[in-house]
């Protein structure tokens, strides 16, 4: 059994903490807070020991009346694997306390490359964490593009790839982000982070990326041109992502034709707070002229990374293979959207007749 603790009870902290409580093979000791807020209530709900994130910050939750299992030091010497979910930049600075408990640390995407041993995505380098004591799972974006230049470079081979990435612009909940009224280059300057970031994972992969800010907070969408070294036939391309357990393709047709349908098709299919976590890219854009692959692709940045936390876990503290942790992720959180509209044999439930 693993024992894991969630630093930074936020976006992804809160879903990676449901996700780990899923897990046969771990025990989520814990997560803790910065301050008492209404995320205090959602931990309760589920049961989770709350501990403080700051050490000198207990006396704010005992004056809220929030009773803690202890602060953060407390956790870190209860558990195997700690899951830093703090702020972009503040998981840097809990680095060294983790190293000071002699508790092996996964960091999320909002931190440097350097922060960590080894970054991570399940697709592209599940290894390179084996037994290590501090990975990065790489940012949302970057977690999608490595899922899917990988099986691309390792069936045809990657010459080059061209990605521009409409980035949503805060979470759903950040209502001090923006822009509201604009598209902004973020950055200006090309490479944003994420080209030499999938370059973390698939070294060996040419990637080019330029990234916008858009007035969105559903999802991020991608177009992506990849050249390839042989030719490539659009159905087999469909085939082979459709073969790609985090990948789901958005079936044409199906009416789904921006983000907020397939926010609304996650959560009538009963996602956790409509999660998406897989790529969805849409089946009608897989395009070829010549060695070019052209398509569109979603993410949503709440969501994808937390199996590859769950994966990231399974490597640094156990001995399962990266296929037989995928799978067990998968089944447990239920990743793999069912596409059978896709293939026409969509089961309709007979309503009752009108006396
Ligand atoms: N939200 C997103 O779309 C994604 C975020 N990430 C990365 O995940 C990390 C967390 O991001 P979010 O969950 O969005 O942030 P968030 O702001 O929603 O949550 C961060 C949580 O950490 C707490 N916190 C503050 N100071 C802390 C400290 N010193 N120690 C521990 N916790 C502290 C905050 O109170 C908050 O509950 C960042 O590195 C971010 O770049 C990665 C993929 C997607
Ligand atoms: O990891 C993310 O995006 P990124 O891959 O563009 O860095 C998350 O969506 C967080 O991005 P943010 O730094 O805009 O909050």
């Amino acid at each position: 059994m693993i024992r894991v603790g969630v630093n930074g009870y936020g976006t992804i902290g809160k879903r990676v903490a449901d996700a780990v409580a899923a897990q046969a093979d771990m025990e989520l000791v814990g997560v803790t807070k910065a301050s008492p807020d209404y995320g205090v209530e959602a931990a309760a709900r589920r049961g989770y020991d709350l501990y403080a994130a700051v050490e000198d910050r207990t006396d704010e939750f005992a004056a809220a009346g929030v009773d803690l299992a202890g602060a953060i030091g407390d956790l870190l010497d209860a558990v195997d694997v700690v899951v830093d979910c703090a702020p972009s930049g503040v998981g840097e600075r809990n680095a060294p306390v983790y190293e000071a408990h002699d508790t092996k640390a996964v960091f999320q995407g909002g931190e440097d490359a350097a922060v960590a041993d080894a970054s991570f995505n399940a697709r592209g380098r599940f290894e390179a964490a084996r037994g290590a004591d501090s990975v990065r799972v790489v940012s949302c974006n970057t977690t999608a593009l490595s899922r899917l230049l990988a099986p691309l470079d390792e069936t045809y081979g990657v010459e080059k790839a061209r990605v521009t990435l409409v980035r949503r612009g805060g979470d759903p909940n950040e209502t001090d982000r923006g822009p509201i009224n604009d598209i902004v280059p973020d950055p200006a300057t090309v490479p944003s982070h994420h080209g030499p970031d999938v370059n973390e994972i698939l070294p060996d992969v040419t990637v080019d990326t330029a990234a916008l800010k858009a007035p969105v907070t559903g999802m991020h969408t991608h177009s992506v041109n990849v050249t390839l070294e042989t030719d490539p036939d659009p159905a087999a391309v469909r085939d082979l992502l459709a073969d790609e357990s985090r990948i789901f393709l958005v079936p044409e047709g199906a009416g789904i034709d921006g983000a907020g349908a397939l926010k609304e098709y996650a959560a009538d299919a009963g996602r956790p707070r409509g999660d998406l976590w897989e790529n969805c890219v849409w089946e009608e854009s897989i395009s070829v002229t010549g060695r070019d692959l052209y398509l569109f692709q979603n993410v949503h940045q709440e969501a994808d990374v937390v199996p590859e936390n769950v994966d990231a876990i399974r490597a640094m503290a156990s001995d399962v293979d990266a296929a037989e942790s995928v799978a067990r992720t998968n089944e447990t959180l239920g990743v793999g959207l069912d596409s059978r509209l896709a293939d026409g044999e969509l089961v309709r439930t007979e309503l009752p007749a009108d006396d």
